[in-house]
């Protein structure tokens, strides 16, 4: 049937009265934590370093091709925010993106590049391996560390020694740093599979594994809250280079 031979719409008049727009005062309330801007904002290279740290930031870390990226962009809801790919070794520097949420709470993610990814130089790994431990042990304003993980191969030696090393990189200028660990692409197996093998990571670590999937966007609400809530719990989460707040005239 096309456009024209279609019978005209019924006029509301005679079926049920359509629902009103609830009063003002009644609308369903917008979520304040949802996060309503986010933007890309500086990278960092071998040889070239990021911006003065200046609030909270939250890093995601993990073996190449496990989802880092993805999860930024399904966290921040902007699909293409961040440059994700099917083959290992998508995201080659360090990126920082910025987040702020309806309230205006602001964030700064960290998108580091992968590890494991075998098929690079070794001088190119030992000076991305340089980059990514120079930023877990000197940013100061490090508040959270996400250790993204594939919960069909759950965790390995590469992402035991980075829970290690960035434990061991405790500074006394810092609070210590937050980790959090994500079993990631979820969706790749049934979700009773899914939650047998985040309580297997969760009990072997004795941390709070969030199971998550990308393409389904389970696990986002729960990890947002929790970074969200580990983040402003910390010094940090406020601008260390604040601006004076201007005096009342
Ligand atoms: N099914 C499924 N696929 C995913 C999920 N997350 C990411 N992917 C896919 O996995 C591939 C790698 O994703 P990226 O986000 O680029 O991975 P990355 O960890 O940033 O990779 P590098 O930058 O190379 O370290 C892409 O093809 C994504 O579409 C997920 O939750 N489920
Ligand atoms: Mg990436």
């Amino acid at each position: 049937m096309n456009e024209k031979t279609k019978p005209a719409k019924k006029t509301p008049a005679a079926g049920p009265k359509p629902k009103a727009a609830p009063p003002d005062g009644k609308k369903k309330a917008l979520d304040p934590k949802q996060i309503v801007h986010a933007d890309f904002l500086a990278a960092a290279a071998p040889g070239s370093s990021l911006p003065a740290p200046t609030m909270a930031e939250i890093a995601f870390a993990g073996r190449s091709n496990v989802g880092k990226s993805s999860l930024i962009n399904t966290l921040v809801e902007r699909k293409g925010l961040v440059r994700t790919g099917a083959t290992p070794g998508v995201t080659r520097q360090i990126n920082l993106f910025e987040a702020r949420a309806r309230d205006g709470a602001t964030f700064h993610l960290i998108d580091l590049p992968g590890y494991g990814y075998a098929k690079r130089s070794k001088a190119e790994r030992t000076a991305w391996g340089d980059l990514i431990e120079g930023y877990l042990r000197g940013r100061i304003t490090l508040a959270a560390l996400v250790i993204l993980v594939d919960v069909r191969r759950g965790l390995e030696e590469d992402d035991l020694e980075l829970i290690q090393f960035v434990e061991e990189a405790r500074d006394v200028q810092r609070r210590p740093v937050e980790i959090v660990i994500v079993a990631t692409k979820a969706d790749k197996i049934g979700r009773s599979a899914s939650r047998s093998a985040t309580a297997a990571m969760a009990k072997s670590t004795g941390r709070k594994v969030i199971g998550f999937s990308s393409v389904t966007g389970e696990g986002r609400a729960e990890l947002w809250a929790l970074l969200r809530k580990v983040t402003l719990g910390t010094p940090e989460a406020t601008s260390v280079v604040k601006d004076p707040e201007p005096e009342p005239a």
